[in-house]
């Protein structure tokens, strides 16, 4: 199953959020949304979901446009913590709930995820701490039976164990029963160990969209150490220097090759080490040195 979005534009009160955003997105695939305060990431989930009318553009699923066949929507579903309709039911309540909007809503699964939690039926959402509120909401989400779950900042204010438990829910969703994550989330950390792609937002856009298994092949972060005082113009040309400490200079190079690797050997440095690639170096690259900073 497919997802695509196909030019998609989006005004709020007259001001563009999203302008043109084309990706796809296929059951199975866990992706990173990223971009800073303001991006447009909660918006563009919304838009996926619905809950807010596009502008332009088209989403469709297995080519199967979301206009004429708005059935496909049901593949869909959003953990939104701003807008939740549950807060003051009990956790049985709750799940019959979600028996008689999805289908596909696995009771069993459900029950045995709130008791590995030790979560009894009886309790009420609003009762449960933050974390154990964030745990259930994307219980419920998975067990929908929904193939593409969006999760709008799942780790926003969340111990360590909670995070890896909810890390846990989800990558055993994604592998045992295929089902994609879309993830808007500002926890770089999070995101880089769990996402096969990510998407960067930027000015309405989407300016990158990147698999991380490319990106950890294909670029590079050195630690570059040179006689001479000055930094040679190859650096600045090629890649992006990420910081200088005396004569220690970091460069990220997005696309490196053999033939940059040749002419930095070539200028003799006396330190050229590689160090560990990690998403926050692509988050720096894309958002903070581009050529038209924020
Ligand atoms: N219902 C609304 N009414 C007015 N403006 C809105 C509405 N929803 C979103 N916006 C505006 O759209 C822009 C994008 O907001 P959005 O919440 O999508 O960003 P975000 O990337 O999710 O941000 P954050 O990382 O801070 O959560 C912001 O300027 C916001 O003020």
């Amino acid at each position: 199953m497919k997802l695509t979005v196909k030019e998609l534009s989006k005004q709020i009160q007259h001001h563009q959020i999203l302008q043109q955003i084309t990706f796809s997105w296929s059951a199975g695939e866990i992706v990173g949304l990223v971009g800073r305060n303001g991006a447009g990431k909660t918006t563009l989930m919304r838009c996926l979901t619905g809950q807010y009318r596009i502008d332009q553009g088209e989403i469709a699923l297995d080519q199967q446009s979301f206009t004429t066949a708005p059935a496909g929507r049901q593949e869909l579903i959003m953990v939104d913590p701003q807008q939740n309709f549950f807060k003051g039911y009990a956790l049985k309540t709750v799940a019959t709930f979600y028996a008689e909007l999805y289908p596909n809503f696995d009771q069993k699964r459900f029950s045995e995820l709130m008791a590995h939690q030790k979560l009894a039926p009886e309790k009420r959402f609003r009762d449960l701490s933050k974390g154990q509120q964030a745990y259930v909401a994307i219980a419920l989400a998975i067990t929908s039976g929904a193939k593409f779950i969006l999760l709008d900042e799942p780790f926003d204010g969340l111990d360590l164990l909670v995070r890896e438990d909810i890390i846990k829910l989800i990558i055993k969703a994604n592998t045992d029963h295929q089902q994609g994550f879309l993830i808007a989330s500002h926890n770089l950390t999070e995101l880089d160990g769990l996402s096969d792609r990510v998407l960067f937002l930027k000015h309405e856009q989407l300016v990158a969209d990147i698999s991380l298994e490319t990106f950890r092949t294909q670029s590079k972060k050195l630690q570059l150490v040179f006689r001479q005082n000055q930094v040679p113009k190859l650096l600045s040309d090629q890649g992006q220097i990420l910081s200088i400490h005396g004569r220690v200079i970091e460069v990220f190079f997005k696309a490196y090759t053999p033939e940059i690797d040749r002419n930095l050997k070539g200028l003799a440095p006396v330190l050229m080490e590689s160090l560990p690639l990690s998403l926050s170096d692509l988050f720096k690259v894309e958002y903070a040195y581009g050529k038209d900073d924020l």
